[in-house]
């Protein structure tokens, strides 16, 4: 409940792949004022990713893949190198489909994730909310090549890099994806690779 916000209208502006709608609502200041304000709200639902990390190798799967947003917003080739994550499907939970997108996005089969972080992807403008996970791997869990759906034209390699030269494309932009940024300052906080 917000005391501060009433006459909530909604206004479907596309729905194609995802959803986008205009929210019209009452808005009220601190100095008691009310407006009537307009925001746009890019609707596909939550996600969910994960960093597989490997304490003995000291080494971290990751993905590459082209973006378009990235494309268009300058990003070079648009080749975005990113944790493994997946949209959540409406009757999955955040657990079940990390489990999938982990062995269809990098071919690991992984029975278990703990969840770490949860944060809204870009609050201002997504209504998406992303879990984020880690699990440890080993070369035992390999059971598939990976590379994504060809169903869903996805085309994604899988990255195995050593975790300090992650941390160093982080510090030098190669790595410029926020929840993968997230991922990789919590195992190093959290020293999960030490
Ligand atoms: N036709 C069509 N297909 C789309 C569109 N947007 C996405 N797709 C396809 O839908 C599939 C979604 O793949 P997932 O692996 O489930 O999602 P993701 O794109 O990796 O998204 C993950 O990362 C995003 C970026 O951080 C997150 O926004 C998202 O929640 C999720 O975690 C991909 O095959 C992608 O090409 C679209 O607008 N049109
Ligand atoms: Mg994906």
């Amino acid at each position: 409940m917000n005391n501060n916000l009433k006459n909530i209208t909604k206004t479907n502006l596309s729905n194609d792949w995802a959803k986008l709608d205009r929210i019209d609502y009452d808005y009220q200041f601190e100095n008691g004022e009310w407006k009537r304000l307009s925001r746009e709200c890019y609707n596909r639902g939550n996600g969910a990713a994960i960093l597989l990390y490997n304490p003995e190798k000291r080494t971290v799967i990751l993905t590459k893949q082209f973006r378009m947003p990235a494309y268009e917003n300058n990003n070079t080739d648009g080749m975005s190198i990113e944790a493994c994550a997946g949209a959540i499907d409406n009757n999955d939970s955040a657990l079940e489909t990390i489990i999938r997108e982990t062995e269809e996005e990098v071919g690991y089969k992984i029975n278990d994730a703990e969840q770490v972080l949860t944060a809204y992807t870009s609050p201002g403008a997504l209504t998406e909310k992303m879990f984020l996970f880690v699990a440890a791997y080993n070369e035992n869990m390999k059971i598939a090549k990976g590379g994504g759906l060809d169903s869903e034209d996805e085309e994604i390699d899988i990255l195995e890099l050593p975790f300090s030269k992650v941390i160093e494309m982080i510090t030098n932009e190669e790595i410029i994806d926020a929840k993968t940024i997230m991922l990789v300052q919590y195992a190093q906080i959290n020293k999960l690779l030490e």
